[in-house]
């Protein structure tokens, strides 16, 4: 069995694909009126145009995922720590599988350092890698990465969350896994913002290739095999998410180099986490050009003109 808390897009469409594969899968959501409209149509808001399988229970009962079985965390990084205070009780002492990608603002910690923070004696991992989740729930073939230290409790995991069209790679470095999704997302605002402000093919390539040097010093930095940010964690979640109109982080980017508003209910990861990672690597003295910039155009610092010069004028230098 399989617990997933969170009914967003992404434990939605996961909870689907296990259903699917013959799995036995619990969804869990907080607000009742969702949870009984989505029994009741057998479809989720958040994932138009997929039915949810009979054999997926889908309930507001906490207690109906009491046991030893994974769950997954399927909700924003910023909430995370919220959600697993919320259900201690339930969550303690048994794998969490954090589905999120993204830094803590108040804390720079990773979505597993955080449940280790909260809940010493359960066993965190990591979900993660190029997938969106209405191509997960369409059945479309993805690959991710299964991140957990602990090498059997890996093994394990990445059985039990594999299904027909997911396939798992897995991974004992938890922190470059979590620190290549954090990442790509706030690079993907850059790209976004150098498309929407008619920079060009050329400028995105630039900005995804020295974003991916970000990405790696950073991860080192946090002790990080740099090996594993070529995984699909790093380098293959870089290159989904920078050039995909599906991305909400790369579709908030354009927004930005358009001069657009963009609607602020939509999940967007890279924006807290942009802030969160710049304070972080100022702390380590990894330099983050990119990282820099993409806080600077959020916050309304500056236009995309000072952000585009701000890259351009750095002192040249071996690659
Ligand atoms: N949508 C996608 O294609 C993918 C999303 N992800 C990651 O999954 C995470 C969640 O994203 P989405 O599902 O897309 O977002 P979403 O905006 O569709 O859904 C987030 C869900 O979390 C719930 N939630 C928020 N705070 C909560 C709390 N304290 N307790 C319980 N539930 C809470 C909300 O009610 C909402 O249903 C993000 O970190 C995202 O980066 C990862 C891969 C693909
Ligand atoms: O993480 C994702 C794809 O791997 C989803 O990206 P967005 O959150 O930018 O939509």
């Amino acid at each position: 069995m399989t617990g997933v808390i969170g009914a967003g897009a992404f434990g939605t469409a996961l909870a689907v694909s296990l259903a699917l594969g013959g799995r036995k899968v619990v969804l869990w959501a907080r607000d009742a009126e969702a949870v009984a409209r989505m029994n009741d149509t057998r479809e989720n808001p958040r994932l138009p145009g997929v039915t949810l399988p009979e054999s997926l229970v889908v309930t507001d009962d906490i207690g109906s995922l009491s046991g030893d079985f994974p769950l997954l965390l399927a909700v924003p990084m910023q909430k995370l720590r919220d959600a697993i205070r919320a259900h201690a009780a339930v969550l303690d002492n048994r794998p969490l599988v954090a589905c999120c990608k993204g830094i803590e603002l108040s804390t720079g910690l990773g979505p597993s350092e955080v449940i280790a923070e909260e809940l010493p004696a359960a066993t965190p991992a990591l979900l993660t890698g190029p997938s969106f989740a209405a191509d997960i729930a369409r059945g479309l073939p993805t690959a991710l990465t299964l991140a957990c230290a602990h090498g059997p409790c890996a093994e394990e995991l990445q059985q039990a969350l594999s299904a027909p069209n997911l396939r798992l790679y897995r991974t004992e470095d938890v922190t470059g896994a979590e620190t290549g999704g954090a990442m790509k997302n706030v690079i993907a605002i850059a790209c976004g913002a150098a498309i929407g402000a008619g920079y060009g093919e050329s400028a995105r390539a630039a900005v995804m290739t020295r974003g991916y040097a970000e990405m790696v010093r950073l991860a080192v930095s946090r002790g990080a095999h740099e090996n594993t940010l070529a995984g699909l964690s790093g380098f293959g979640d870089l290159a989904l998410t920078c050039t995909s109109e599906q991305s909400r982080n790369y579709r908030f980017g354009r927004a930005i180099g358009e001069g657009q508003s963009f609607d602020p209910s939509v999940t967007v990861e890279g924006a807290a986490t942009a802030h969160a990672v710049q304070e972080a690597s100022r702390k380590r003295g990894v330099d983050m050009p990119i990282t820099e910039v993409v806080v600077a155009l959020i916050d309304g610092k500056v236009d995309m003109e000072t952000a585009l010069g701000m890259l351009l004028s750095r002192p040249l230098k071996e690659e």
